[in-house]
């Protein structure tokens, strides 16, 4: 059986139902697994033409999801191309954070609140304890399943951290959940831009709206300086060496309670700490977690306790997508996400070309069928698509054992 045949035979194995929502790397299908009967979603990432003819994005959730297991962090189950696309096979999720936050019916007690916040932490420490940036926290990206626990999902952006050199590209997050360093253009953040994106999903769950609502960058620092006062050098002596600072007139901050006027103290104190502009000085997610917030009353309330809206996920074109898998055809252009709702996206390239890399062990539910997760990129040749050579194939793989290499 070709390699192709054998991708077919994984992809037969999922029964299509409906679309779920799309996402800046493709659509998401909520589908039956017919060998388990369990319901799953399978993200379809079109496999772009980079520049050596991989799409690096989908490569890197799929190591990055493998090594995060945990309780607060959505599970890859499969992983399989497929044609033009890469599925990845994920634990299905009724609803999500920021369905919970925009449902009026919904009334969300301090002690809820303090569990949606624990659950995103404890996700995020795992992340962090394995040199992960999360790097697109927001609350449609925080999941939620049928026992009320929350799960960290959309893994796109994430990316390794640690060494010291080791440079990024700035224009990450959603621009509201944005760290004030990566606003001033740093590009050797680290872990506290995640806590900055989690304090704004605290304040948006105390709020029940987006804290920081920026129309622009400038805008967005213009709202932080609003909130909490322009930073003085005591305050973030470092900040005057960011590569896109510019001195902006006093503002001096109000009082903190003035913005949060039901907040209780210790939830105050968390904030204020987790807001700190200075990166060195925000805390870290594990000093997040052992604020007395979350050990004084009341204490967090019990996940499947919480309240939740009904299930969001109605089908969009039930029936369309009915029986096994059939995978559209790639599309020629490319593609750029607009900027919508401040949220920010990324292009994507549709080109297909030749998928390469061994992806690894497999996640852990036993599949036997060859294809799942431990799929050989490298050896995937569908038809009438554009082949490497072995030159650029031992270039590409020194690249990708780079990219992949986690510090000790
Ligand atoms: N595991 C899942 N279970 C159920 N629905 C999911 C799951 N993963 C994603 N979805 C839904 O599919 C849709 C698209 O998700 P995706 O993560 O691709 O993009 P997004 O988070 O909406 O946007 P962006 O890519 O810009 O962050 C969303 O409605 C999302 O809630």
């Amino acid at each position: 059986m070709s390699e192709f045949d054998l991708s077919k035979k994984v992809a037969d194995r999922y029964l299509k139902r409906e679309v779920l929502g799309e996402g800046t790397y493709g659509v998401v299908y909520k589908a039956i697994d017919t060998k388990t009967g369990q319901t799953v979603a399978i993200k379809k990432i079109r496999l772009g033409k980079q520049k050596e003819g991989v799409n690096f994005t989908a490569l890197r959730e799929i190591k990055l999801l493998k090594e995060l297991k945990d309780p607060n962090i959505i599970e890859l189950i499969d992983a399989f191309p497929h044609k033009e696309n890469l599925h990845l096979v994920f634990e299905f999720m009724e609803t999500d954070l920021e369905a919970v936050i925009r449902d009026r019916n919904i009334f969300l007690s301090p002690a809820d609140i303090k569990s949606y916040l624990q659950m995103t932490l404890r996700g995020l420490a795992v992340c962090h304890k394995k040199w992960v940036l999360h790097r697109d926290m927001k609350p449609n990206n925080l999941l939620i399943g049928p026992n009320g626990k929350l799960k960290l999902a959309d893994f796109g952006l994430a990316r390794i951290f640690g060494s010291p050199d080791r440079r990024f590209t700035h224009q990450v997050f959603a621009r509201w959940y944005r760290a004030p360093e990566l606003l001033f253009g740093s590009k050797q953040y680290g872990s506290g831009v995640d806590v900055w994106a989690a304090a704004c999903i605290f304040a948006e769950l105390l709020l029940r709206r987006p804290f920081l609502q920026g129309s622009s960058d400038i805008d967005q620092l213009g709202k932080i300086f609003a909130a909490f006062g322009t930073p003085t050098p005591s305050q973030w002596p470092d900040v005057v060496y960011l590569p896109d600072y510019v001195e902006y007139q006093y503002v001096a901050a109000p009082p903190l309670r003035s913005l949060f006027p039901m907040a209780s103290d210790d939830a105050l104190d968390l904030l204020s700490k987790m807001f700190a502009y200075d990166p060195r000085a925000r805390l870290s997610v594990r000093q997040a977690l052992e604020h007395r917030y979350f050990s004084s009353a009341p204490l967090p309330t019990i996940p499947d306790k919480l309240p939740r809206p009904a299930p969001k996920r109605e089908s969009r074109d039930h029936n369309q997508f009915e029986g096994p898998i059939v995978l559209s055809p790639p599309r020629k252009s490319r593609r750029v996400m607009p900027e919508r709702d401040g949220y920010v996206g990324n292009g994507v390239d549709d080109n297909a070309s030749a998928i390469k890399q061994t992806v690894g062990e497999n996640t852990g539910k036993s599949d036997p069928a060859p294809m799942s997760l431990e799929f050989s990129i490298f050896g995937l040749k569908p038809p009438n698509r554009p082949t490497i050579n072995s030159a650029d194939r031992s270039h590409l793989k020194r690249k990708l054992d780079l990219e992949f290499q986690y510090p000790e």
